[in-house]
């Protein structure tokens, strides 16, 4: 097929230090193993596979307070933002495949360095905006957003290997969608800061349909900046995806899932994704591994065009007899 101008560069993150339970890491390969290349071939992107990146072995990652592995998460997503820079170099749209969500750290850091002002749809259960002295875990997959955001640089200590990073995003850029467990902490930052939220109560007040609208509207009424979708797999209902690390009831149904990704496609502005938190191990059975893994890609075939009603090549013509 040939593609309609999209382009496609894939980076297997495959990382699991954000968090307590092994088996994240596996994500890259399994998203792979379902054919995601392949069926983004199908559907007319050109897809270069950048392969999963090596991240070095950090000894002695002794806690800082509460925060865990944090060296680990540091030198990996340092790796992860000039990986991610490269592809947007290339010029190709990112996609991440996680591994946990403290990734997002680095793909938004180096998506920004490539692109400048963008703006963050972050789709997910939780609104992983911790900071370091807040978090009730110590789990970075849970503070990933508090050390990209630029309103909350003066509540962030000084970390070991985290020095490279330069707070990139503005609270006014970022729309969540799903939220559903949220942390009282977390909250007071999301009204503090006036973030734009998108609970599951609006999902079921307004509709997908119009938190899509509300969420473009919002974010591109004044200046249209590249969009970082930011996608937790646990932001759909763990009937769906249970094969996950933080899975939570009351989700999103396979259905909004795959419409949020179907509006960010439409506006064009798509420039990087990040598929997190599959985690196979958390499956009790095959059918719920694959569950979750196929509907990761079902939603990322979603932000690259991928019609329910169906596709066909531009230059597509009827066989004459
Ligand atoms: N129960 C939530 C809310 N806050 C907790 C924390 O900060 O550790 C958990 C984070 C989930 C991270 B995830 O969204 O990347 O899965
Ligand atoms: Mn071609
Ligand atoms: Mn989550
Ligand atoms: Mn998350």
């Amino acid at each position: 097929h040939h593609h309609q101008g999209r382009s496609v560069g894939i980076i297997g993150a495959p990382f699991c230090k954000g968090q307590p339970r092994g088996g994240v890491e596996r994500g890259p390969d399994v998203i792979r193993a379902a054919g995601l290349l392949h069926k983004l071939q199908e559907q007319g992107c050109a897809v270069k596979d950048y392969g999963n990146l090596v991240f070095e072995e950090v000894v002695d990652d002794e806690p800082i307070g509460r925060v865990k592995h944090v060296r680990a998460v540091g030198s990996a997503n340092q790796r992860l933002s000039e990986a991610v820079h490269a592809v947007k170099r290339d010029g190709h749209t990112s996609v991440m495949l996680g591994g946990d969500h403290s990734l997002a750290i680095g793909s938004i850091h180096g998506h920004s360095a490539a692109v400048g002002e963008l703006s963050v749809i972050w789709v997910d259960a939780h609104a992983d905006i911790n900071t370091p002295l807040t978090s009730p875990t110590g789990n970075i997959h849970g503070q990933s957003m508090s050390y990209v955001l630029r309103e909350l640089q003066s509540k962030i200590p000084v970390l070991p290997n985290f020095s490279w990073i330069r707070p990139c995003v503005s609270a006014k850029d970022l729309v969540y969608i799903g939220l559903r467990d949220v942390d009282p902490e977390e909250h007071y930052i999301l009204k503090l800061l006036g973030v734009k939220v998108f609970s599951m109560s609006e999902v079921d007040q307004l509709g997908i349909a119009r938190v899509m609208e509300e969420t473009c509207d919002y974010l591109f009424s004044k200046v249209k900046k590249p969009i970082h979708l930011s996608y937790d797999i646990d932001a759909i209902d763990p009937s769906v995806t249970p094969a996950t690390g933080t899975p939570v009831v009351g989700g999103l149904t396979y259905r909004e899932g795959v419409y949020i990704t179907e509006q960010v496609c439409q506006t064009g502005l798509l420039s990087a994704v990040d598929m997190v938190e599959v985690n196979p191990l958390r499956g009790q059975t095959e059918e719920e591994v694959q569950s979750t893994v196929s509907t990761a890609v079902d939603l990322l075939c979603g932000c690259f065009g991928r019609l329910r009603e169906g596709n066909h090549p531009s230059d597509y013509r009827l066989p004459e007899p």
